[in-house]
């Protein structure tokens, strides 16, 4: 059996290695002729999956994409050649919720300011928001969620409009899938007219799709509100972000906010076990024999921790200011932007560390124990 894999796949061979034979590509430079006798090609999001691509692949009959997001597949042409198709929901929620709340802690430590206090909207509450939210509320803050969707389908949370949000959030957090049509497309859905709603000082986070704003607008907007900060994990015209754009966000990152190491294992795992269940084997591996023990994988926390010793603690998990700093040296480049992606060390999620056993679970202090236990900690 032959198997084509991104490259940039990790535990591809520790997973699929007894099953077939593995062709590592460029998911970005995939060819036809190079998928034309696969029988199972399993991509990230670089990768367009559609006619044009596999066409030919007549033996082709598993795709399995390691990503949250399906933009970049024709779903109904495979469903149209009987190929079985999957994502790996969720797979990198929590590295994309820890990003999000991360960056927040950045944010208020850069301008002085408390987090604690804010209120913070998430637009769209599916896996990714849902966890953003998850580390929000642990540590206490006033979370608003705004869900048409979902509250259509009955899910049972609080939800309000998203000209709520823009009224009332301090932190705009968005978690939305990309669609271009239907009642709640969200292909600009910060066009002008919306982002000239923004409140002053409110600070904006984009880590789901970059067209979900309309990136010329922001250009134009943010050039006449610096009080407006800006957080950008995706971009308009990836691999090649406006550098204008660049230069105005406080934080800018390539599309990494959901590389977790965790992220990363789970995704190829959920591809894994979707084969095992498409051709009826057996799941004989397991995700945590995957992952190594991490560097810091114990920690005593004191009771008295403040905000920015909890800023210091997640930066052993993920300090984005690195990532910011490269990406500026390399964006200017369809290549950099690539480059970075591939080469990034995975970081790894907050449940990757524990806490010692001798910590004081009954400190009543503003933020203690329990509160990193509910943010990820182990
Ligand atoms: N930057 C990165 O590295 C990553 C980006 N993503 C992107 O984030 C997106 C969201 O991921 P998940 O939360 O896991 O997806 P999900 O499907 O679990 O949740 C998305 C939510 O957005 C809601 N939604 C759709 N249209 C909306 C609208 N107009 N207003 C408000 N809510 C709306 C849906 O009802 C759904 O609950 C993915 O589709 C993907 O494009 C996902 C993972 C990593
Ligand atoms: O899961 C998604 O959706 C994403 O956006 C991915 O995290 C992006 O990563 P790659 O698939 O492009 O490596």
């Amino acid at each position: 059996m032959k198997i084509i894999a991104d490259e940039n796949m990790p535990y591809v061979d520790a997973l699929f290695g007894d099953l077939g034979e593995i062709e590592y590509v460029n998911g970005r430079t995939l060819s036809p002729e190079q998928v034309n006798d696969a029988d199972v090609l399993l991509v990230r999001s670089v990768t367009k999956v559609n006619a044009g691509l596999i066409a030919h692949a007549h033996k082709l009959k598993f795709v399995g994409s390691a990503t949250i997001g399906t933009d970049h597949v024709d779903v109904d042409y495979l469903a149209s050649r009987n190929i079985y198709f999957t994502n790996a929901p969720g797979c990198n929620a929590t590295a994309v919720g820890e990003y999000a709340f991360i960056a927040m802690l950045e944010l208020a430590q850069r301008f002085g300011e408390s987090l604690a206090g804010k209120v913070v909207g998430i637009v769209g509450a599916g896996n990714t928001g849902t966890a953003a939210a998850k580390c929000l509320q642990a540590y206490g803050l006033n979370v608003l969620l705004c869900d048409p969707i979902k509250a259509q389908q009955g899910d049972k949370r609080e939800f309000v409009s998203l000209d709520t949000i823009i009224e009332q959030a301090d932190i705009i957090s968005l978690h939305v899938p990309i669609t271009k049509d239907g009642e709640h497309k969200t292909w600009y859905l910060f066009d002008e007219a919306r982002l000239n709603q923004l409140k002053p000082n409110t600070w904006l986070l984009n880590c789901c799709r970059g067209e979900v704003i309309d990136n010329r607008a922001l250009i134009r907007f943010k050039q006449q509100r610096d009080d407006v900060k800006l957080v950008l994990d995706v971009w308009e015209g990836e691999p090649k972000p406006m550098a204008e754009l660049v230069a105005l966000t406080e934080f800018a990152t390539p599309h990494i906010a959901g590389y977790s190491l965790e992220g990363k294992a789970r995704g190829t795992f959920i591809l894994y076990q979707k084969w095992c269940e498409l051709v009826g084997l057996a799941v004989d591996k397991s995700l945590t024999s995957l992952l190594p023990a991490f560097q810091f994988n114990q920690i005593v926390s004191q009771s008295d921790l403040t905000e920015s010793q909890l800023l210091k603690l997640s930066r052993l998990v993920y300090d984005l200011r690195d990532d910011d700093v490269t990406f500026r040296g390399c964006c200017s480049t369809a290549a950099g932007f690539d480059l970075m992606r591939k080469n990034h060390t995975y970081r790894r999620e907050y449940s990757a560390i524990s806490l010692a056993p001798s910590v004081d679970y009954l400190s009543d202090d503003v933020i203690n124990p329990s509160m990193l236990h509910a943010l990820g900690f182990n």
